[in-house]
């Protein structure tokens, strides 16, 4: 690999785990956000986000000078050879994705062409943006300044992103010139040896067929799931029976409160766009989309089913973040479910390992925080499984049934063993299992 200076702009999950990587490979690394307090906290070693061994892989590359953090974007455009945008890109209200950022980078990035450089998309972006990027930067650069486009999408997963880019499947790259190809497949020589050449909109495309097609699994699994409980099945054993078909394969096959995170909903939700605007009716994306909604309100159906009325009751909600290792809550169960709970009259007492600060940022006052399982649990009415922690799924059960007023648990990630369950003398609701169901839901004794 030839050594690079590179500059990415976007210092997020995306921007600072492949930037710290890029360093980590021996290229000379500045990651540039606008956030002038993540930045700060960057220079003092404070990370914006949890992910597993991302502060020792910065403060290593800070130390050896190969990382770098900065607001002045700018110089780094000029400083690098190059130019990574890893801004976001959200789902906007009317569902396409939002690009305002991506178009503002590519007028800074124009403005400072000093020089070829070529020019990357990490962000998940519709098909076109790069044709978009192009224009932006010509209009904005010196008349005559050479630059090349390339579309290098990410398929990193929160809670795992070091590993996942450290060691990747797979790179897709698409690039306007060969020249380009080469700078950007020569990069990725220390992290995989497969690598997907394709043309500009064909990467852009893979990254939503991607992530699409991995939802498509989850709803699939996920309405299974429905028919197995009126059927009386149990979707665990169908989806081991399923899975170990290689050609099916066993992942992304866990029933469950449905798909949540910053990448799944948004992307689904922007390639049903990306097909209506090329006239393309994509019936399944929508049927992917509508059984993860349901999935959400069935919670709440099932705590319903045990408890009658939720009013002056106190509900206990194991898991904040979408799911484990990671504080991200963005499009997270717990933050439809305990507004859903609110609205019935529940009281809502809400335990997460680390991602309270941006829970909070989102639910406020809506519910009571607690880094303590058992506290969370204790003299509420009921509990509710969100997130597959590793402390939830470590649960210890006697102790959890004493502390309930009523021993119910409504489990959305089918942690516990049913027959366990019953001998515990639960009444546990879980997804696409059969209900274990105590006739009569006693008050225990709470110690
Ligand atoms: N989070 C993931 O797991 C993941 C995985 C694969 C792909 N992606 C995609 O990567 C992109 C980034 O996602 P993320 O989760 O890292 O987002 P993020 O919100 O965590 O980070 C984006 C960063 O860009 C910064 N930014 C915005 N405008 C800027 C500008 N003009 N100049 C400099 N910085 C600017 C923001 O301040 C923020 O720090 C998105 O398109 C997302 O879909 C995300
Ligand atoms: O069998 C399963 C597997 C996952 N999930 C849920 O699906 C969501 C997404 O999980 P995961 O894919 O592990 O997390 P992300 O970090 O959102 O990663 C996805 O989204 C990223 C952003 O685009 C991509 O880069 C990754 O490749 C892609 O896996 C979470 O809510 C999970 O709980 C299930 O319900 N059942």
């Amino acid at each position: 690999m030839i050594v690079k200076k590179i500059a990415v702009i976007g210092t997020g999950y995306v921007g600072l785990v492949s930037g710290t990587c890029f360093a980590e490979a021996g290229n000379q690394v500045t990651c540039c956000d606008i956030n002038q307090s993540k930045i700060s906290n960057l220079l003092k070693g404070i990370m914006p986000i949890y992910e597993p061994g991302l502060k020792e892989l910065v403060q290593t590359n800070v130390e050896k000078e190969q990382l770098h953090f900065t607001t002045e974007i700018e110089q780094a455009v000029r400083d690098a050879e190059v130019v990574y945008i890893a801004v976001g890109t959200p789902m906007s209200a009317t569902g396409e994705a939002d690009l305002t950022y991506v178009k503002e980078v590519a007028e800074t990035i124009g403005r400072n062409l000093n020089g070829y450089k070529v020019i990357v998309t990490k962000s998940t972006v519709p098909v076109g943006t790069g044709k978009l990027v192009e224009g932006i930067v010509r209009n904005f650069a010196p008349k005559g300044q050479a630059f090349d486009i390339v579309s290098n999408p990410e398929f990193l997963r929160e809670g795992a992103a070091i590993k996942d880019s450290m060691n990747m499947e797979r790179a897709v790259i698409g690039a306007t010139s060969d020249k380009a190809y080469e700078i950007i497949a020569d990069l990725h020589k220390p992290f995989t040896s497969n690598i997907v050449k394709a043309s500009v909109e064909s990467a852009e495309l893979i990254k939503y067929a991607a992530n699409a097609f991995l939802a498509t699994k989850i709803s699939f699994i996920n309405d299974i799931a429905n028919i197995c409980e009126r059927v009386g099945a149990d979707v665990t054993k169908v989806s081991e029976g399923i899975g170990l078909d290689s050609r099916i394969g066993r992942k992304f096959l866990q029933a469950g409160v449905g798909f949540g995170g910053s990448c799944f909903p948004k992307d689904t939700s922007a390639l049903l766009h990306i097909a209506e605007d090329c006239g393309y009716d994509f019936n399944l994306i929508k049927a992917v989309m509508e059984t993860n909604a349901g999935q959400r309100t069935q919670v709440v159906e099932k705590l319903l089913a045990p408890l009658g009325s939720l009013k002056g009751k106190t509900i206990s909600v194991l898991g904040l973040a979408f799911k484990p290792d990671t504080d991200d809550v963005r499009f997270a169960p717990a933050l439809d479910i305990i507004p859903q709970l609110k609205a019935l009259g529940a009281q809502v007492k809400a335990f997460d390992p680390i991602a309270i600060p941006e829970a909070k940022k989102q639910l406020g006052s809506l519910c009571e925080y607690s880094e303590d399982l058992y506290e969370t649990i204790k003299h509420t009415d009921a509990c509710i499984v969100l997130t597959d922690w590793k402390e939830v799924k470590g649960l210890d059960l006697v102790k959890a049934k004493r502390l309930l007023k009523r021993p119910v648990m409504i489990d959305g990630r089918n942690l516990f063993d049913l027959d366990v369950m019953h001998d515990l003398g639960y009444t546990y609701l879980s997804m696409g299992r059969p209900a274990v169901y105590i006739e009569k839901v006693m008050v225990s004794h709470v110690i």
